[in-house]
Parts: C-alpha cells; sequence; structure tokens
C-alpha cells in the first residue's frame, strides 16, 4: 500500500484519478468487467476526459493505462529493455521464478527459442490425430443432453489436449482426473489473496502446484532414464538436457526447475485462453447465421473431398482460410485478455509524459480492438475484415513483439478441427441469452454459453447437392433422406433461419430432382428461388419461414404418400413370393 501510494504521489504529471483512498476506482472498473462490453466503457470514459495516457488505481495497484499503436509499439516491442512484464504476486509465486513470464532481457529470448520451437506449426502436425479423435469423442456427447455448457465443455477439451501434448497424460483417467482436479485449484488461487495459510485458497493451489511438480519429477527422471519416451513437448525439452545437444555454454540446458517452471507456465497461459476463445467462437456464430453459414460451407467442402471418412489431414487444416479469419475476428470482438501489463524498466516518454522506471503500465487492447477507425462498426461480428493483412499493432489478439504467443499455432488447430467437426455435423442454439462475461482475468461468458445440440439430419445443402444429384429411382438413400427431412419438420419451430436455408436447399434439390412436388408458388418467387435459394432464405424476408414450413409440410406428405406406396409395393411383393 505504502509503495502504492508512493507512486501515486509520483504520478502527478500524468491526467487521470486515482479514486478513492486504498480501493481506488477498482469498483467501477470490476462492474464494467462484466459488462458484455467489458472495460471499453470504462477506458471510453476516461480517455475522452483525459486522452490516451491516464492513470488509475486499481485492485491496489497504482498504474498507467495506455492505448494506441506508439503506445503498442513501445509496450510490446519493448526495444532497448525498456520493459519487462509485470505479473501479480499471486501469479509469480504460483508459476516459479524460472517461467518464461518472469525471465527478461537475453535470458528471456533464449528460453523463449528453446519453448517456441516445439510448439511450431511444423511440430503441430504429430497431434493433430490426437487432437481430432478428441473433438470427435467429446462432441459426440453432446448431442441427447438437456444442456450443454459449452465453457465447461471446451475447458476439459483444452485441458486434454494441452496436457497429452506437453506430457502425454492420457485423456481419461485417474491421472487425468487427478491432473484436472489440481489444475482448478491453481487456476483459482491466480485471482485469490496470496496469503499462504492453511484453508486459503491460495494456499490449496501452492499445494496443487506441489502435486503437479512432483508428477512431473517422476515424468522427468523415467524420460533421463530412457524409459517411457514420448513423442511430446516433454521430451523435446528433455532432450536438449543431454550432452550431445547441448552447446558448450550449455545455452540449450535446461534445470529441472526450469522445465516444470515452464510446462506449469505453458498450461496456464494456453488453457483458459483457448477455452475462452473456442467458447466465445461457438456463441458468435450462432449469433452470426450468414457466416455460420459461410464457414460450414468451407467445412462441409473440405469433409467432402475426403469421401466420407472423419480423419483430417494436415492439408486439409492448411485449407481452412475462412476459420482462421472467423478466429482472429473472435479474438478481436472478444479480447480475451483485454490490457497487457508491463513494469517501467527505464524511464521514458510518451505521449509528452514522464514514465518513471518501476511503474505499472497497461496497454488498453479493448480500445485498440474497438477502434472505429481501425474497425468500422466494430461491434459487427465481421471476418471479412481479415480479409487482407493489418497493418502492425492493430490486431493483437495474439499480442505483439518479443512476448508474442509462442502457442498461437496449438490454439488456431484446436480450434480449427473441433470447428470443423462441429460445423460438419452439428447445429445448436443457446438456452438463455446473457452477454454479461465473467469478473477474471480471461473474458469468458458469465453463464458458460448453455445450449442445446442435435446433429444434422443427414447432410446439409452442399453434401445433398452432391449426392442428390446422383439419384436415380426411389433408392434406400434418397427415402432416408426424405425421412431426414420429415423428422426436421417436427424439430423446426425451436430452429434458426440459417438453418432452415440449408435445408430448404436441399428441399430445392428434392424439388428439382422430383419435379413432381406442387409446391404452389408464384413463378416469380420460384425464380428468385432457383436463382440462388440460400440467398434468398438468408434474406430479412418475413415470409421466409411460412414458405418454408409450407414447403416442408408438402414434402412430408409427399414423403408418407412414397413411403405408403413403397410399403404396399413391399407388401405386394411379399404376398405374390
Ligand atoms: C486462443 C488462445 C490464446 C490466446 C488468445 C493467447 C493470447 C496471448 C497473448 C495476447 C499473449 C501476450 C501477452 C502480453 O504481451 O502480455 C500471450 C503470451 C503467451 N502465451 Fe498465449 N494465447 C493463447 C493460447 C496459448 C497457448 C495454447 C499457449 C501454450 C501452449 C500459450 C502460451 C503463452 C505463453 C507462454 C506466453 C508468454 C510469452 C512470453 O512471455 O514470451 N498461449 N498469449
Amino acid at each position: 500500500l505504502l509503495r502504492s501510494w508512493a507512486t501515486s504521489r509520483a504520478m502527478g504529471g500524468i491526467p487521470g484519478s486515482m479514486g478513492w483512498p486504498i480501493i481506488g476506482e477498482s469498483l467501477s472498473f470490476i462492474s464494467e468487467f462484466s459488462s458484455p462490453h467489458g472495460i471499453y466503457n470504462f477506458m471510453k470514459n476516461r480517455q475522452l476526459r483525459y486522452g490516451k495516457v491516464f492513470k488509475s488505481s486499481i485492485l491496489g495497484r497504482s498504474t498507467v493505462f495506455m492505448t494506441g499503436t506508439e503506445a503498442s509499439k513501445i509496450l510490446l516491442s519493448g526495444k532497448d529493455g525498456m520493459v519487462s512484464l509485470n505479473l501479480f504476486y499471486a501469479g509469480k509465486q504460483l508459476m516459479g521464478p524460472t517461467s518464461l513470464l518472469q525471465t527478461t532481457g537475453e535470458a528471456h529470448k533464449q528460453l523463449r527459442r528453446m519453448i517456441a520451437e516445439p510448439l511450431s506449426i511444423d511440430n503441430m502436425k504429430k497431434y493433430l490425430q490426437f487432437i481430432n479423435n478428441l473433438a470427435i469423442d467429446t462432441l459426440d456427447q453432446w448431442t441427447g443432453r438437456k444442456a450443454i455448457y459449452v465453457h465447461d465443455e471446451a475447458s476439459t477439451f483444452t485441458l486434454k489436449v494441452i496436457s497429452n501434448i506437453l506430457m502425454s497424460l492420457e485423456p481419461c483417467g485417474e491421472e487425468q482426473e487427478q491432473f484436472r482436479a489440481n489444475f482448478k485449484l491453481i487456476s483459482s488461487a491466480f485471482a485469490s489473496l496470496p496469503l499462504c495459510i492453511p484453508g486459503t485458497c491460495f494456499y490449496r493451489g501452492i499445494k496443487a502446484r506441489d502435486r503437479i511438480y512432483s508428477l512431473l519429477d517422476g515424468m522427468i527422471t523415467q524420460r533421463k532414464e530412457g524409459s517411457n519416451i514420448q513423442l511430446d513437448f516433454l521430451q523435446s525439452l528433455i532432450k536438449k538436457h543431454s550432452q550431445e545437444t547441448a552447446t558448450e555454454k550449455g545455452e540449450d540446458k535446461l534445470t529441472d526447475t526450469q522445465l516444470k517452471d515452464n510446462i506449469l507456465t505453458l498450461l496456464i497461459a494456453g488453457h483458459d485462453t483457448t477455452t475462452a476463445a473456442l467458447t466465445w467462437l461457438i456463441k458468435f456464430l450462432e449469433e452470426n447465421p450468414t457466416i455460420l453459414g459461410k464457414l460450414r460451407e468451407e467445412h462441409i467442402k473440405i469433409q467432402e473431398g475426403r469421401n466420407g471418412s472423419s480423419i483430417l489431414s494436415w492439408p486439409e487444416v492448411s485449407k481452412m482460410t475462412y476459420t482462421s479469419k472467423v478466429i482472429n475476428e473472435t479474438l478481436r470482438k472478444a479480447t480475451i485478455l483485454p490490457w497487457y501489463s508491463r513494469k517501467a524498466a527505464q524511464d521514458f516518454e510518451i505521449n509528452g509524459y514522464k514514465i518513471k522506471k518501476g511503474w505499472s503500465l497497461n496497454l488498453d487492447v479493448v480500445s485498440i480492438h474497438h477502434d472505429q477507425k481501425l474497425f468500422p462498426d466494430s461491434q459487427k461480428f465481421d471476418p471479412s475484415r481479415f480479409d487482407e493483412p493489418l497493418p502492425p499493432y492493430n490486431f493483437l489478439g495474439f499480442g505483439s513483439g518479443q512476448r508474442m504467443c509462442p502457442g498461437n499455432n496449438l490454439a488456431k488447430l484446436e480450434i480449427s478441427v473441433f470447428i470443423h467437426h462441429l460445423v460438419c455435423k452439428y447445429r445448436w442454439r443457446h438456452l438463455e441469452r446473457d452477454d454479461s462475461v465473467q469478473a477474471t482475468l480471461v473474458r469468458m461468458p458469465k453463464n458458460k454459453y448453455p445450449i442445446i445440440v442435435e446433429k444434422l439430419y443427414g447432410w446439409d445443402a452442399m453434401a445433398a447437392n452432391e449426392r442428390i444429384a446422383g439419384f436415380h429411382g426411389l433408392n434406400s438413400e434418397k427415402l432416408r433422406c426424405l425421412q431426414q427431412l420429415a423428422n426436421f419438420q417436427e424439430g423446426y419451430p425451436c430452429w434458426y433461419h440459417h438453418e432452415i436455408g440449408y435445408y430448404s436447399a436441399v428441399v430445392f434439390h428434392l424439388f428439382r430432382f422430383f419435379g413432381c412436388i406442387n409446391f404452389g408458388f408464384s413463378s416469380s418467387m420460384y425464380k428468385t428461388w432457383t436463382v440462388d435459394p440460400l440467398q434468398f432464405l438468408l434474406s430479412d424476408d418475413d415470409d421466409i419461414n411460412n414458405i418454408t414450413g409450407k414447403i416442408l409440410s408438402h414434402l412430408s406428405l409427399v414423403i408418407r404418400k412414397k413411403e405408403r406406396l413403397l410399403q404396399d409395393s413391399t407388401d405386394k411383393q411379399q404376398q405374390q413370393s
């Protein structure tokens, strides 16, 4: 408190308010944090009053907030050692002194090289099948349940992925359960008061950290003895211990403490972030049916090229260009890490204000991601913003400069694979509308985004395109398709427009191929439809639901008639035989 008070006095030259004694502006900050727009309004109000650099006092810490390209450049490039990372005390204690997040300067560069290499895009290839199978298994369990809390499911999925990639932990079984329980305790301890007294949340976190470290100790010993060798991240770092690969200066050698501290760092840095990104993405897709349609188109095309197999290949992942834009737009709109914390390592000047060594500085990323000049209509979810490369420091989803996220390839891979299977096979809708955000360091939907999930009936328009075109006569596959459409009609009222769009496109193809169904539309409407059924159905026309309902009820009659005919002819055949 004394240090904070002394710093706040020294910050006299910076505009802004330090709020109430001790609590500062924490209350309004926290309450804004949980609102749908997060700290955007907190920042905007102060920027309007004080400009792009202002001071505040949040959670007992006197700090200077900055925004804009110039501030990003200075704080993120960290040129000439001007700044270092600024962790909370609890984070420092939990992650250990040799964590990448606690090293600076040359030591940071060296450690980062070693950590980033096994996380490079090339090294991700060997994890693809594991992620693929886990995504399929996870999603298989989503149907037939009353509610799926996407955040919880995404959390389990991403923890299983990262614990397997880092240290080959099996996704199921007692070891995974224990690991998960310990990891949860560590995560909660991050946001707790750092009082290491038995019974406190922080104490439980430290104890859980020790249990994970002893699990790692066992693994490291085994691996060094040459047993239980795995193709994982831990192994690739342990390899660097061997005398043959280590350079004379010992540059590539990591101590056991460094190994443990950094495995834990990656677990912590990579888990909540990827969980939040996946959850927001699924939510934004549901809220933006046209974008979901376009994304589904990309994935169905990939799936079609595979002739029904569920095994994703690496070249297929590289084809997910629209998906990559959707991920970037999710990170922009949600800005799951709203500010990046630094500490001034020397005195410097920004926007005419003198910053003193030791001050806490925060780059306000929310204001950059919602700057109307950089991202017009910034509340709109629009992946086409990423059609062209953006100027440096405009999009900071994975940060930039020396501390840019080394796990971005892994995060994108996990999300892309999961989304592939989700949009190809399932549809979903929310069970509760609540846009507020959990008041934790990583922004997550407060209600965990509960949804209900159902398998897509048969296939959607893209797949149907190909398959229906090949049908001749009333074979069993065609009949199945018709039956599925009939089933769909019953579920119809609870589902969305865009789903109807897809199914109506299926109906449209059936119509073309059967030719005999009289829908009773005027020819002008039929024309519009033949030009582009999907666009027509996705338009904001109020009649669409009626039209679709009509089509489906006509169709169900036809289906039943055809079914009866089929049944009659089978009965006749049986009687004759
Ligand atoms: C969508 C998911 C992710 C997002 C949005 C994300 C975002 C970020 C951002 C913005 C930073 C820079 C923060 C700053 O400059 O202060 C960062 C750093 C970092 N991230 Fe990620 N991250 C994600 C996934 C991951 C994964 C999967 C891993 C691990 C495998 C990981 C490991 C790290 C580490 C170790 C750092 C610190 C780098 C350093 O200090 O040099 N992240 N991340």
